[in-house]
């Protein structure tokens, strides 16, 4: 049976003041090839840290070919383990090839001086990473890929069991990407060196794995072969935005892209969105319509809200109301004229208490008007008012045709459907 090289046991793990690892528990298998896949700040960094210890979980086990990371000698874990970070800060004026000798350090010591062996597999991790002509140059006065080419041959010279890259290839131009990737996987099949490859080329990544971990929010939302985890609707939904999968039909590699249909489709809808918000649950809505290409209003906001500096930053026309007053009846008839004018009405996750209570009599009044009523789901959790009265009127507007949203990706592609077709 193939042994285990990594295996998380219900990890949650982080940083001071922000838990980012939510229970995490996968395996790779020794010989594996599986690329970390998931958008920006889910989480893919941390859980590289936590699997070569240098993040302690907060609770769980990180086992390294069967026995607890946290207990493994630096020595002996640096022979097991070997990670190119997605940037090395080198405090110090390092030549090229000094960088790669460190590498090598776990294995004689500090003190020790190196032997031609070590000698032998830094010459040969800089041949193959294409580094030797720059072995006397100063590390910190190389380009971005160049360092990444570096930081790849001090960890080939470390020769560890599992190698994982943290984007590591992000900065190479097509022809280095080509070789390091051929590097990589002719390790993978000759040595049976485990690779945990961090990527955001999702197509390429299908190209030349063996599994997919896809990371969602601190959590692993699946882990599969790349057919089974490059699914569009899940996809779409982790990564909160229309993406597409197909099958080549001659090689039978699974392409990944965004709608660029629709990215050069992309102009001025003619359409607006009136936006009811607070307390900063707009932000992300009003960024997201404008890119999408509607005319956006929004309040009755307090004056104070993040919101309300936000929309004055975009531009976007709102309708406020003094901090702690009620919002009168001047707000309102100015929020009416603004809904009456719009095209739908999109409530956010804006929590609700008596203050704020009116805005929802305003989506009743748009759906009255035959407006598009979108409505975040969910308000049971936000509803701060007595007797649960938010809760209550959410049940009338969705009977009286209301829709519910649960993502902003979910939002505009109802949007989409309700205002366009
Ligand atoms: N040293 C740190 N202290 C506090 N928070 C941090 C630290 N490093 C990362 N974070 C936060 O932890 C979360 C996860 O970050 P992480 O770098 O693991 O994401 P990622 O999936 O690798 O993202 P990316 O694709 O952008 O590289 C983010 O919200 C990030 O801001």
């Amino acid at each position: 049976m193939e042994q285990e090289a990594l295996t998380f046991r219900n990890v949650s793990a982080g940083y001071k003041q922000r838990r980012v690892l939510d229970n995490v528990s996968f395996t790779v298998k020794e010989g594996e090839f599986v690329s970390l896949i998931g958008p920006n700040g889910c989480g893919k960094s941390t859980l590289l840290k936590t699997a070569a210890a240098l993040l302690k979980p907060l609770s769980g086990k990180v086992e390294l070919f069967g026995q607890d990371v946290q207990h493994i000698k630096p020595a002996v874990r640096a022979s097991l383990l070997g990670v190119v970070p997605q940037k090395i800060d080198s405090p110090m004026a390092f030549t090229v090839s000094q960088i790669v000798m460190n590498g090598r350090i776990s294995s004689m010591g500090w003190w020790g001086t190196p032997s031609s062996l070590d000698h032998d597999l830094v010459e040969r991790s800089m041949i193959y990473t294409d580094v030797l002509g720059l072995r006397d140059r100063f590390f910190t006065e190389l380009s971005g890929g160049e360092q990444q080419r570096v930081a790849l041959a001090m960890v080939l010279a470390q020769e560890p069991k599992i190698i994982m890259l943290d984007e590591s290839i992000s900065h190479l131009d097509i022809n280095h990407r080509q070789e390091v990737l051929q590097i990589l996987m002719n390790l993978n099949r000759e040595k049976r060196m485990t690779i945990l490859l961090v990527s955001h080329d999702l197509t390429l990544s299908a190209g030349i794995s063996d599994r997919f971990l896809l990371m969602e929010a601190g959590t692993v939302a699946k882990a599969g072969t790349p057919a089974e985890v490059l699914e569009p609707a899940l996809l779409s939904r982790v990564y909160d935005c229309d993406l597409t999968v197909q099958q080549d039909p001659y090689t039978g590699y699974l392409q990944v892209s965004g709608a660029i249909d629709s990215l050069r489709r992309r102009r001025k809808l003619e359409r607006s969105v009136h936006v009811i918000a607070g307390g900063g649950s707009g932000i992300e809505l009003y960024r997201r319509l404008l890119i999408e290409g509607y005319e956006v209003t929004s309040g009755v906001l307090n004056r104070l809200d993040s919101d309300a500096e936000a929309a004055r930053a975009l531009n976007i026309p709102v309708v406020l109301e003094q901090p702690f007053s009620p919002v009168g009846a001047a707000a309102i008839a100015k929020a009416m004229e603004m809904i009456t004018n719009a095209d739908a009405v999109v409530l956010s996750q804006v929590p609700f208490g008596s203050g704020n209570l009116v805005n929802l009599q305003l989506a009743e009044e748009a759906l009255k008007r035959g407006k598009t009523v979108l409505l975040a789901a969910g308000i049971g959790e936000r509803d701060y008012t007595e007797g649960k009265a938010a809760v209550d009127f959410a049940a009338r507007l969705k009977r009286s045709g209301a829709l519910n949203w649960h993502s902003i990706h979910e939002l505009v592609a109802q949007l989409q459907q309700q205002l366009h077709h």
